[in-house]
């Protein structure tokens, strides 16, 4: 039988502004020639790339933690996330004028999200007593309004509607909720929303040991902080957003290192979901290098 090659891993990467300094070594040349001989990545929204290891059309992906508990035979590769110690800034829970969080009956979340419309359940139910039905939308604050309570904004998304907000006051007799802020206020911890989790299956067969495959993503993302510059004036370029805004956003809003204090968070979020129904009861399995 003649030997298989050792596969490349298929990558299922999030297309929005956050994960760019995770994926600085994939972009950027001369790493992106190198890693392409074992990574091959495509973008997508958060939900599908947790859709993706479950069909098993991608082996690798940044996948929020809301997802992992329906992902068996995945994976967290430790060392990167994205987390916010308190303001995030790109995940904004918008109430209509009147609304407050013990009122809220209907919810419109993106249909992107896997985590944060958890966590709005979560802190729903544990802290405010109410549950609302969620219906899962596009991302379009106006629409979302029209026929519902609240809507759930994330990502680049989110980013563009608090720029609208504070340029032309669009939405701004509404009540903003920054959901990492509200999650600190509630726990005390940081606010974790993805990982890069993988399918431990894959691994066999592939040309990146869990230990290389673990140091890619670390030496990537130390290159991205390294580089805020560069990655500053290349989304200057493709979001509505002003250039301080995206530096402060991926310095200070956004942190990438999935420390012991993100292993607490991301236990204590399990619990509570699990707790109040949300999640099915869950443990974070971590990769082994
Ligand atoms: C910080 C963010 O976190 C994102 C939110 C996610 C979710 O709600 O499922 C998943 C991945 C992250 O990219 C953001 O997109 O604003």
């Amino acid at each position: 039988m003649p030997l298989q090659e050792p596969a490349r891993l298929r990558v299922a990467a999030i297309d929005f502004l956050n994960p760019a300094p995770l994926l600085y070594h994939f972009e950027h040349s001369p790493a992106r020639e190198q890693l392409a001989a074992r990574y091959d990545v495509r973008y997508t929204s958060p939900a599908l790339c947790a859709q993706q290891l479950s069909t098993g059309e991608a082996d690798l992906g940044l996948v929020p933690i809301g997802a992992m508990p329906f992902l068996p035979g995945v994976a967290a590769v430790p060392g990167c996330t994205i987390a916010s110690l308190r303001q995030v800034r790109s995940i904004q829970l918008v109430l209509r004028p009147g609304v407050t969080l013990g009122t809220i009956q209907t919810l419109a979340a993106d249909a992107a999200s896997r985590s944060s419309v958890a966590y709005v359940q979560v802190l729903l139910r544990s802290f405010h007593k109410a549950a609302p039905t969620v219906a899962t939308e596009t991302a379009d604050l106006p629409a979302m309004l029209a026929t519902h309570d609240a809507a759930l904004l994330i990502g680049d998304p989110a980013l563009l509607a608090v720029e609208a907000r504070d340029r032309d006051g669009a939405f701004a007799d509404c009540t903003w909720i920054d959901v990492a802020s509200w999650w600190h206020d509630c726990t005390g911890l940081p606010w974790v929303a993805a990982v890069w989790a993988v399918r431990t299956e894959a691994l066999r067969t592939a040309a990146t040991s869990a230990a290389q495959l673990a140091d890619d993503l670390l030496a990537s993302r130390d290159a991205g902080l390294a580089h805020v510059d560069d990655l500053v004036r290349e989304w200057g370029e493709r979001i509505a957003v002003p250039p301080a805004t995206i530096r402060t956003y991926l310095t200070a809003n956004i942190r990438y290192d999935l420390n012991s204090a993100c292993l607490d968070a991301i236990h204590r979020f399990y619990t509570l979901a699990a707790s109040t129904g949300v999640l099915p009861a869950y443990t974070l399995p971590l990769l082994s290098r």
